[in-house]
């Protein structure tokens, strides 16, 4: 039989996958708010603090609703605009520190879809749009009394390279089948992540910005790289935002190898040079990497929260 105390352990608590969409109407030069921006969102708010009343006892009198979460994330974005993930989110936290004693710490996560503007009439429409399927952008933020950790991201962005990978040099055993490669499909769903730095989140940043430079980067180095194995390219990718980008303090990527497999239509008297393929959705390899500065101290409880990552 087992002895000791039962005692509460880490905890948090809040409302998930809060879907918010703003629409801003900000006026032009002439003072025409007709032309319509939209943000569309989906933020999750959780708690740290002390809470153990209420777990132990059924004492609510520190619990804040998660109801109540909810609502202030429908209220700062009236009050305070979105902005950006980032900034929203930070606003958020600072809130909720600020408001409430017991309340130490937290995570807000969210996602962010995007919408083009229709072209209408060879221009882009006011008030109508259609979603753009290419990524979704991630952000968790989270804060520990007064320290704030940012973690950016994207997932869902599915790249394709039609040549300039290959796959050899790899050791054979006996259960080895895989045939030496010079010229196959490199293709991946990427995810990234990357935690800024506390000095540049400190400072201020247009996260809008960073966030398009460093998927563009990451974009690049993949088209770029001609790749011996996806590690590579995820390497050279997550290398080429931290040469760019000094505001990042480190990288994660999590990329599953979507195969392709070269179609045999010798039994149809057809040849396939590279023409026709199988995708096959599973399963798939999957590779993941940080990539770091050298000396950079790490920081485990910017990451704790994020699952997916190596
Ligand atoms: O880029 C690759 N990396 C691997 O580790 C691997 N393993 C495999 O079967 N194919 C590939 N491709």
């Amino acid at each position: 039989m087992a002895t000791g105390d039962i005692v509460l352990g880490p905890n948090q608590y809040g409302k998930a996958e809060c879907r918010l969409v703003r629409i801003t109407r900000d006026p032009d030069a002439a003072g025409d708010a007709t032309r319509h921006g939209i943000e569309d969102l989906n933020v999750t708010s959780q708690l740290r603090g002390d809470f153990e009343a209420c777990h132990t006892e059924g004492d609510n009198s520190q619990v804040v609703a998660t109801d109540t979460q909810k609502n202030t994330v429908y209220a700062f974005a009236k009050e305070h605009g979105v902005h950006s993930p980032e900034q929203f989110l930070t606003t958020l936290g600072e809130h909720f520190v600020g408001e409430f004693p017991w309340v130490h710490g937290g995570r807000w996560e969210a996602e962010q879809y995007t919408w083009d503007r229709i072209v209408a009439d060879g221009d882009p429409h006011d008030h109508a749009f259609v979603r753009a399927g290419r990524e979704t952008r991630t952000c968790v933020v989270q804060r520990d009394g007064d320290e704030l950790f940012v973690v950016s991201g994207l997932k869902d962005c599915t790249v394709l390279k039609s040549t300039g990978s290959e796959f050899h040099g790899f050791p054979r055993d006996r259960y080895t089948t895989l045939g030496d490669t010079t010229d196959r499909i490199l293709a991946t769903s990427v995810s990234a992540a990357w935690r800024y730095t506390p000095a540049a989140v400190a400072s201020g940043l247009d996260y809008n910005a960073l966030y398009a430079d460093v998927r563009d980067l990451l974009l690049e180095a993949f088209a770029q790289l001609h790749s011996l194995a996806l590690q590579q390219s995820i390497f050279a990718m997550g290398k080429a935002v931290l040469e760019q980008v000094e505001e990042v303090a480190e990288i994660k990527l999590s990329c599953p190898n979507k195969h392709h497999f070269l179609v045999d239509l010798a039994p149809f008297g057809l040849d396939n040079d590279h023409e026709v393929f199988f995708a096959a959705d599973r399963p798939y390899g999957l590779i993941q990497a940080t990539v770091q500065r050298e000396g950079t101290p790490a920081e485990p409880r910017a990451w704790a929260s994020i699952p997916g990552f190596a």
